[in-house]
């Protein structure tokens, strides 16, 4: 069986959304543990061998014969299957996570104190992620990270910090799978609260932003229906609030001007690899070259504290009552040490505020009246901007004067990597971020 699905295997991985490994040949597919998790359901860790690269990626089978015509969809052969889509067979995650299970190589464990209803049936959701989420009943949902890092996740990491601490800002977490990876202790996957009753940040942020396009020309943005500043500055509050609860968590530090300088020399490096990829950013870097000489040029020394990493509207999500924070993993694709290594929190602002500007501009693009809306992104991005800033600060986030120059060059700095991201993944979007060096 073993040798006769990694044929399969192959094809099948390569057209995955979450295969990290697109547009280069797979050499071979290789199956490193299989382990049979409850009658019916196996948990495969395959390796992917391409260009001298060898990516473990983890997987979820079924088997069944004949196969129902609601499994098709996910078929690897004509009778195995994606499991991670049959909820007849996922409850055996939530039963082996509530017993805090050792089965084979894999460690389930439940967090101290959570009790796991097995009851609840599971769906997947989020096709068009890097990783598959499987949300069950209303009460949980449990993130199957696909490719794996050796490592214990940062998510998992803040996200059990925090909440230990008491925070109201990080969804709850119930549990997680682990298992070792070239000897490491790797985090598999993390279950946490599903939000049921809360809607994203970017989802809000458009509604608002469509209401205003929609009112009347010449209507200030604080008039129109929609308006969204006093939940950007809550978002701010709640930011400053999650800064402060990192930085009691784990350690802190602070850089010293000669490591700025390295880190202006990092911001130019990344700025050049962007250009090489995406020609058109080249026309526009003189911004970014200011900004980075001016960051070079900083005197004080800087605070550095864990962060979110990779924060933006779409990472953020709106309760009944508060704002809470997802996805602490830092930006998809960095090696693990790099996400997890201390940095200014500023970054995390600097992400929010890039996000503001998307949210204000990704409709110009297909839009008939774009060029007479400029004006009202422009309004909208600043107005949500500002909103942002004075609730981070009036949160307890510093942000001082002589701050300004740090948070410029990490807006641009974030702006550079979007050009990448879009341009790899989403082109028609590439001109937002190409507009904030401009
Ligand atoms: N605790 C939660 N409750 C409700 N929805 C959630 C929760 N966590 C994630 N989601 C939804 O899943 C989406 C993707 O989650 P995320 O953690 O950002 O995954 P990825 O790392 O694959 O981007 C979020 O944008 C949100 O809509
Ligand atoms: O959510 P992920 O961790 O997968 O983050 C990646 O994808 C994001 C897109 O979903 C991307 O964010 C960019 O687009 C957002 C709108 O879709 C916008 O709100 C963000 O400001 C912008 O950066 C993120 O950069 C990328 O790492």
């Amino acid at each position: 069986m073993t040798t006769s699905l990694t044929g399969p295997l192959t094809g099948w991985i390569a057209e995955q959304r979450w295969f990290a490994g697109k547009g280069r040949a797979i050499e071979e597919v290789t199956i490193d543990s299989d382990v049979e998790l409850s009658p019916g359901l196996r948990h495969l860790i395959v390796a992917v061998a391409q260009d001298g690269d060898r990516d473990r990626y983890q997987i979820l089978l079924g088997e069944r014969e004949p196969l129902p015509p609601r499994l098709a969809h996910v078929r690897v052969t004509p009778t195995v299957y994606d499991a991670a889509h049959d909820a007849e067979l996922t409850g055996a995650l939530l039963e082996a996570m509530a017993a805090n299970a050792d089965i084979g190589p894999l460690r389930f464990r439940r967090m101290d104190g959570a009790v796991i209803d097995t009851g609840q049936r599971s769906l997947v959701i989020g096709a068009e992620q890097s990783n598959t989420s499987l949300v069950f009943g209303d009460a949980y949902i449990m993130k199957l990270f696909r490719r794996l890092t050796p490592g214990v996740n940062p998510e998992l990491e803040i996200v059990t910090a925090l909440a230990r601490r008491g925070s109201p800002h990080v969804a709850q977490p119930y549990g997680w799978i682990e298992a070792d990876l070239d000897g490491e202790n790797t985090t598999l996957a993390i279950m946490q609260q599903f939000l049921s009753a809360a809607s994203d940040g970017w989802a809000l942020a458009l509604t608002s932003v469509r209401d205003l396009y929609a009112s009347m020309p010449g209507l200030p943005a604080s008039d129109a229906g929609g308006d969204f500043a006093a939940e950007s500055h809550r978002l701010g509050a709640a930011t400053a609030r999650v800064h402060a609860e990192l930085a009691a968590a784990f350690p802190t530090g602070v850089v010293e001007p000669p490591e700025v300088k390295r880190l202006a020399e990092s911001f130019r490096h990344r700025l050049d690899r962007a250009i090489a990829e995406v020609p058109a950013l080249g026309e526009r870097a003189d911004a970014a070259h200011e900004a980075y000489n001016r960051l070079a040029d900083i005197t004080g020394p800087v605070p550095v504290q864990r962060v979110h990493g990779d924060y933006h509207l779409g990472q953020v999500m709106r309760t009944p009552t508060d704002w809470i924070i997802l996805d602490f993993e830092g930006e998809p694709g960095q090696p693990l040490a790099e996400r997890r290594a201390l940095s200014s929190p500023l970054r995390d602002v600097a992400g929010m505020l890039r996000s503001f500007d998307y949210a204000a501009r990704h409709m110009l693009a297909d839009h008939p009246d774009a060029a007479s809306l400029e004006g009202r992104a422009r309004e909208w991005a600043d107005r949500n901007r500002s909103a942002f800033l004075t609730g981070y600060c009036e949160g307890g986030g510093r942000l001082h004067e002589e701050d300004a120059a740090l948070l410029h060059a990490l807006e641009l700095s974030k702006a550079v990597y979007e050009v990448v991201y879009e341009a790899r993944n989403r082109p028609s979007w590439i001109t937002i971020p190409l507009a904030a060096f401009l």
